[in-house]
């Protein structure tokens, strides 16, 4: 598991360990790493050009520290100071030492101009808010040339907690952070600003339970899903009902089965008014021409994709004592006080214009700040909140660290895929795992199975679910 702290929690395990070093030791092992990584990226030092800018914290400290070490091994480096008064002391002292030079903003030009390699040391987790005017106006210098860009622990402007931009940023291609990821680095938008992220160990350890956000890797992943055992049938590996689809959408109903199929629910019960679909390409479905409440025993049901207006399909599901996932239609329909009367748990998988219109806020807001609003959707109908996109996140409704997918791919975004994912969590919950597990393990595979099914090339749904075998194999190893 790959966990995000805050930066109050980052600040205090840095408090604890520097307790126990000398003065200057963890700014020393951060700058250590960060020349080893823009190293490795320049490929060769000697005589390559480099450009630091510095802010006045200590971001700017484990710059012109590193930037003394790549000095050292040759390289022409040249600090562009935005506070010279406020600059850090010491490193500065090192970087002049090893025959680095300094400039002002206003004499960057043809420094910038001729850079290999830019190291933004601007700000890190002392940000706030976006980058100031003079800051900002080196940065739009920086993005015109060719030079690579190395943040410094985080892109300076991004909001290190929520993952926000609300102002300009620096756009990295590698970021290089210290003892602890923090959320903007694995949230968008700011996770698309920070480039690929290399992580350094300084020894920090922040407490196990102080995470706030958490990403599953293959292992976790492969250690939840459901597994049949001698003693299994279809009924004990559970039986997740569909309700969806409509005779303007049948296909709909299709992609969430396709995706039900490859869950691990021992089998699939659908009711709506696509079953001749559903049943053309899925034989294998037991169609019910009853409502969800006449249907049958399930151990989970799955409502709304491509439902249309069926409220009544809705309100019979929600009224049923079993883990229910609330999609697309089923969005709109569900009366938020029966969710947040039931007591078998809910997952609700909205994409960001759904999560706008139950919250009553513009579709932009909800992208800004997507780790705020999908909190805040699961306190409102105390439920588990799926918010799909491009990162996307999982959160209970009584707090706990947020899962976010690392796996998802802008591939996915095509007509259908959300039903293949509502089908396939659907199908997790029906298996016994929990809304939280259920929908981070459903988005981990999904994803992978867009990555499998694109490999570069445009995809349709049915694609994306046809992957999900191959995903199996490929996470239990
Ligand atoms: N504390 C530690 O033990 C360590 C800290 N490290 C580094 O220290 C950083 C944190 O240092 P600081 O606490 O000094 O804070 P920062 O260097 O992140 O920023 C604080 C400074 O930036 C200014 N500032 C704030 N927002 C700004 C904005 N939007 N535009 C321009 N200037 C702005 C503030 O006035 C302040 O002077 C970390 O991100 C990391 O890079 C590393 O050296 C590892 C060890
Ligand atoms: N930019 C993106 N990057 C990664 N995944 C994305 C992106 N945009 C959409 N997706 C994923 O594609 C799927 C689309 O689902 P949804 O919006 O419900 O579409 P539909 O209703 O057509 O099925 C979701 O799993 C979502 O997370
Ligand atoms: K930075």
């Amino acid at each position: 598991m790959r966990t995000a702290y805050s930066v109050e929690t980052v600040r205090s395990a840095e408090r604890a360990l520097m307790a126990l070093l000398p003065e200057g030791a963890l700014m020393q092992r951060a700058a250590a790493g960060l020349a080893a990584a823009c190293a490795d990226l320049l490929g060769r030092v000697y005589g390559r050009r480099v450009v630091l800018l510095v802010g006045s914290g200590d971001n700017g400290g484990d710059a012109l520290y590193a930037g003394a070490r790549l000095a050292r091994r040759g390289a022409g480096v040249t600090a562009v100071l935005l506070a010279p008064g406020r600059a850090h002391a010491e490193g500065l002292a090192a970087l002049l030492r090893a025959g680095g030079r300094t400039v002002t903003p206003g004499d960057a030009g043809p420094a910038i101009r001729r850079a290999d390699l830019v190291l933004d040391g601007i700000v890190g987790i002392g940000g706030k808010g976006g980058l100031r005017e003079d800051a900002a106006a080196l940065v739009e210098r920086v993005a015109a040339t060719r030079a690579a860009v190395v943040a410094v622990d985080l892109p300076s402007g991004v909001e290190a907690d929520t993952g926000e931009v609300r102002g300009a940023a620096v756009r990295a291609d590698l970021t290089v952070t210290f003892g602890a990821h923090k959320p903007a680095l694995l949230v968008d938008p700011a996770r698309e600003y920070a480039g690929s992220v290399r992580f350094v160990g300084i020894g920090l350890e922040p407490p196990a339970d102080g995470a706030v956000l958490e990403a599953l890797q293959h292992g976790d992943v492969a250690a939840l899903l459901p597994v049949p055992g001698a003693e299994s049938d279809k009924y004990r590996r559970g039986v997740v009902g569909v309700a969806a689809g409509s005779a303007r959408y049948p296909g709909a109903a299709v992609l969430a089965v396709a995706g039900a199929l490859r869950g691990g629910a021992g089998a699939v019960r659908y009711v709506g008014p696509a079953g001749p679909a559903v049943l053309a390409r899925f034989p294998e479905t037991l169609v019910s021409d009853r409502g969800p409440r006449e249907a049958g025993r399930v151990q989970a049901w799955v409502v709304g994709p491509g439902a249309g207006d069926d409220a009544a399909a809705v309100t019979e599901v929600l009224a049923a004592d079993v883990p229910v996932l609330l999609d697309a239609d089923g969005l709109r329909l569900a009366d938020r006080d029966a969710v947040r009367a039931r007591t078998a748990p809910t997952l609700m998988t909205p994409h960001a214009g759904e999560a706008a219109a139950l919250l009553g806020v513009a579709r932009e807001e909800v992208e800004a700040a997507r780790l705020a609003h999908a909190r805040e959707l699961a306190a409102r109908y105390r439920a588990t909140v799926l918010l799909k996109g491009s990162t996307t996140l999982v959160a209970d409704p009584d707090g706990g660290p947020v899962r976010v997918n690392p796996t998802g791919t802008p591939w996915l975004a095509t007509a259908g895929s959300g039903d293949v994912l509502s089908g396939l969590a659907g199908s997790l919950l029906a298996a016994g795992l929990t809304a939280r597990d259920a929908g981070s393990v459903a988005a981990y595979l999904h994803g992978l199975a867009g990555r499998f099914a694109s490999d570069g090339a445009p995809v349709g749904a049915h694609d994306v679910a046809d992957a999900l075998p191959e995903v199996w194999r490929d996470v239990r190893g």
